[in-house]
């Protein structure tokens, strides 16, 4: 495209090898570009109508008018100046325009609302049109900005994959042709065909994160660092790469740990941490149609395998864990919020009805069983308890069941188990939720994590005189082990074992 004549740059849409996908769009004979009249998109649409006309193709402009800047009239006017005079030259181009209603909500970004608003639009006019391939003006530079941005915002590697070459939604496929391009060949490409295009004012405006990296700190980056749009770009690539290896490895894993019932509890103790939580979000992702903030995802890792019952807010919808199975349903009211960790129904969790605390029980895998002490007589007795191997206790004289599982993080040595003493509750007990918090009294601890009075009820577990676990609320922080080489944790149930 560079300097040249030859409308280069839209081969790549019509004839590049994207597969089925670009064929179909090119052979429904119709291929859309998403115009604004300004420089890049001015660029791709002559160099794709031309090339159009010598494949026998059809191009039609898409226009959006965002209702946002006193000038967008004149740009509509602009646009179908330049298109009316292309196609009087017989090129085979239309126009289509369509005009955004609203405005943005409170809080929300002027900018992502327009986006939104305009890939919607782009969409239903792409598919009005009959136009199953859809071009995008986007450059290496605005993929370098776009890796910049999201590397600011402190993104994973899905945003720091910026954007895709093609991509299909919805039955059309988004393509940015020149992605690989340096802005220098769009501006040869302008002035070697005299090309005339919209200078937005929203550009010269530094109220949007864009605008101002473009201004303020783009030139003075590529002035220390000259190859810095090519090296964040291509760090965009790696970053896609990266996100293609995490599906792939998210479908595998879904496709064993997940079904129609939900996501299986048993999944977090079975994969590696890593590959658990990219698992989590993949199915968080699916089952709500969208990305779930990283609190939640956080949340979900490190209470979700030891919870019996529990539900955890997202957006419009609810996360509820449910007889060993995480299931995304719609939210209900009044929200519970936070998880319970004991095994019998709680009042804030009106799930499906259980015919016994059993059904509450998720499926972990025991890796060793042992029965209950032969010591123990009572719950008002005290008694040691070899708990270093993972499994289930169960403990009919305390009227439930013990398990030590497996957990990736936040956990005690299990061979710190080996003498644990079960105690009943006498009184004055402190107990420290968060590694960084302070011992607190045990009842006011269970206060505020809203346990109720049936779910405390089991016996309290002792390293020597220190305070292991309490029912309802886990493992004390004091005896947590950060470098545990097999950390495991611990969870009651009231119910027969
Ligand atoms: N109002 C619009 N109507 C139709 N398509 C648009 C509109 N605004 C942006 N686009 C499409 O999205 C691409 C990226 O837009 P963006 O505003 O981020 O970049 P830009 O560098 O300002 O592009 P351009 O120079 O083409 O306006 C554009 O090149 C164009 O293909």
């Amino acid at each position: 495209m560079a300097g040249s004549a030859t409308p280069r740059a839209a081969e790549p849409a019509a004839g590049e090898s994207a597969g089925p996908s670009t064929d179909r769009g090119v052979g429904s004979g119709l291929v859309a570009v998403a115009y604004s009249g300004g420089r890049d998109s001015t660029a791709l649409l002559h160099a794709t109508t031309c090339s159009a006309d010598q494949l026998g193709l059809r191009v039609v402009a898409l226009h959006i008018h965002h209702g946002l800047s006193t000038q967008a009239d004149g740009w509509v006017s602009h646009a179908q100046a330049q298109v009316d005079a292309w196609a009087a030259r017989g090129l085979p181009v239309t126009l289509q325009v369509e005009r955004l209603s609203g405005q943005p909500a409170a809080g929300e970004s002027t900018e992502a609302w327009a986006r939104a608003g305009r890939h919607a639009a782009l969409r239903r006019m792409a598919e009005a049109a009959g136009a199953d391939l859809l071009l995008l003006a986007h450059h290496r530079r605005d993929q370098a900005e776009t890796f910049l941005l999201q590397a600011l915002r402190g993104a994973g590697a899905a945003g720091l994959a910026a954007m895709p070459k093609r991509q299909w939604r919805h039955g059309l496929c988004w393509a940015r042709p020149w992605l690989d391009q340096p802005r220098e060949s769009v501006e040869a490409y302008l002035s070697a065909h005299r090309l005339e295009f919209i200078d937005d004012d929203s550009n010269t405006h530094t109220r949007f994160a864009r605008n101002h990296l473009r201004q303020a700190v783009w030139p003075a980056l590529l002035a220390q660092a000259p190859g810095a749009e090519t090296a964040l770009a291509r760090a965009a690539e790696w970053a896609q790469q990266a996100v293609a290896l995490q599906r792939e490895m998210a479908e595998e894993d879904l496709a064993r740990w997940s079904d129609d019932d939900g996501l299986r509890q048993a999944w977090a103790q079975a994969l590696s941490p890593a590959r658990a939580l990219n698992a989590l979000r993949a199915w968080l992702h699916r089952e709500a149609g969208r990305a779930a903030p990283s609190t939640l995802v956080q949340r979900l890792m490190r209470e979700a395998p030891l919870a019996g019952v529990g539900r955890w807010p997202f957006g419009a919808h609810e996360v509820h864990l449910y007889r060993g199975r995480l299931r995304v349903e719609a939210a209900s009211t009044p929200r519970a919020v936070g998880s319970t960790s004991s095994g019998s129904s709680s009042p804030s969790a009106p799930m499906r009805r259980a015919s016994s605390p059993l059904d509450f029980l998720p499926s972990f895998p025991s890796v060793a069983c042992s029965a209950a002490p032969s010591t123990a007589s009572g719950p008002t007795a005290r008694a040691d308890l070899d708990l270093s191997q993972p499994g289930r206790y169960p403990l009919p004289d305390w009227g439930g069941v013990l398990e030590v599982l497996l957990v990736a993080e936040r956990g005690v040595a299990a061979s710190r188990l080996s003498k644990v003493s079960l105690r009943p509750r006498e009184g004055g007990e402190r107990f420290q939720a968060h590694e960084r918090g302070l011992p607190r009294a045990l009842k006011k601890c269970w206060q505020s994590a809203g346990i109720a009075a049936p779910q405390r009820d089991g016996p309290l577990l002792y390293l020597g005189d220190t305070l292991l676990f309490a029912p309802g609320l886990g493992l004390d922080a004091r005896c947590i082990d950060p470098d545990a080489q097999a950390p495991v944790a611990l969870r009651w149930t009231r119910g027969p074992g």
